[in-house]
């Protein structure tokens, strides 16, 4: 029998996931991550939901305590990223780095097992062609999670399942209820995990970064206002910043440094092109001269026209053909050709 092993979270996709791969005759092995201390989903809460689920379809359940991982690679990953005046986004870092590569790492030395699942809406297809794994958009496009999966490798693509990757999410929920899962009506997660854990973000900021006042000031250096931390602020912010100006103010810089924010028009937080970097080519090998692909440079984004040109060292630069607003350092900058992910990278400083 094939043996796989599906990474659960206690919620209805990864449920579901483990429920159809069970039905189609593998062999499933629960396998929770226990990522952070505290209630919720990812914590005590998220490993009992699956330890119940694994019960229900008589299959074992493993939990591995990866709590220093996630506390180095995420939580002090966002810690340092925010302090220094970026916007760190800790999915995708967390996706290959906690999630994907850990789980194949278990699976191949602990159970012997060379295939894992997770409840991710995204498709991966092999190309025969170039012998590259793809990976793909969700069919359902309004919880496709591809732009979070960009960093996987090939070697983790190969040995990965979304059973979600074809069903919208109705199906899902429709199929839980058919196979009568215990988690088939529990709530959707709204948030990051560390925003649901915590609140808010300020909130999970505020437990490791001390606040520190200093000025809001204008390009020119004219002091508007006071912050109470740059790690509060991202670049595009328009609410919150506690001015009166005749004109809609955005934050466009954020000088850690000097702990300044800085703040302007529109078109000062609009820009033509911007760099990248720790660039993933996924779909496609890396190609010697520029491409024309999408570009997503935020999650909920639209994909907009973009020339990606190489350069050394894992960099691009993506020049749009519509220059974007509040392109923001430390979030993904994803690009497709159609459903398709090409590669993706983490924006740069641009100040
Ligand atoms: N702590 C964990 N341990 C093992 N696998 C996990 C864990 N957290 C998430 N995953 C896997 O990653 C997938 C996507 O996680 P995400 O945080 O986006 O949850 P989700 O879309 O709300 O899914 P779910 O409904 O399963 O919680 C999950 O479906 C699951 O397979």
């Amino acid at each position: 029998m094939k043996k796989v092993v599906v990474g659960l979270s206690g919620g209805v996709d990864s449920s579901t996931a483990a429920a159809i791969l069970h039905h189609q005759g593998y062999e499933v092995i629960g396998l929770t991550l226990w990522l952070m201390k505290g209630k919720g989903q990812c914590c005590s809460e998220g490993m009992i939901d699956a330890a119940e689920l694994c019960e229900q379809l008589g299959v074992p359940h493993q939990v591995v305590d990866i709590r220093d991982l996630f506390q180095t690679h995420i939580v002090d990953y966002l810690v340092t990223g925010y302090s220094a005046g970026i916007t760190p986004l800790p999915c995708s870092q967390c996706n290959k780095t906690v999630k994907f590569g850990p789980m194949v790492q278990y699976a191949r030395e602990e159970l012997g097992c060379d295939r894992i699942a997770t409840g991710h809406y995204a498709r991966i297809s092999y190309d025969e062609a170039t012998g590259r794994y793809q990976l793909l958009r969700a069919v359902d496009r309004n919880k496709d999670q591809s732009y979070f999966l960009y960093d996987l490798s090939q070697d983790l693509l190969a040995a990965t399942i979304f059973p979600l990757g074809e069903l919208e999410k109705t199906d899902t929920r429709r199929i839980a209820t058919e196979y009568g899962l215990k988690t088939a009506d529990k709530p959707e997660s709204q948030d990051l995990c560390l925003v649901e854990s915590n609140g808010s973000m300020r909130a999970f900021l505020d437990k490791y970064l001390a606040p520190k006042t200093g000025d809001i000031v204008d390009v020119t250096g004219k002091i508007l206002g006071q912050h109470d931390g740059v790690h509060h602020y991202t670049i595009g912010q328009r609410k919150g910043l506690g001015i009166a100006a005749a004109e809609p103010l955005y934050v466009i810089e954020l000088d850690a440094e000097n702990n300044k924010v800085v703040v302007g028009d529109r078109t000062k937080v609009t820009q033509p092109e911007c760099t990248v970097g720790r660039v993933n080519w996924v779909s496609i090998a890396e190609p010697s001269t520029p491409i024309h692909a999408q570009v997503q440079i935020r999650y909920r984004s639209t994909a907009t026209p973009v020339t990606v040109i190489p350069l050394e060292n894992s960099r691009v630069r993506l020049v749009f053909d519509e220059p974007q607003f509040s392109i923001t350092p430390g979030q993904a900058a994803v690009w497709y050709d159609g459903e398709k992910v090409l590669g993706g990278g983490i924006i740069e400083q641009f100040s």
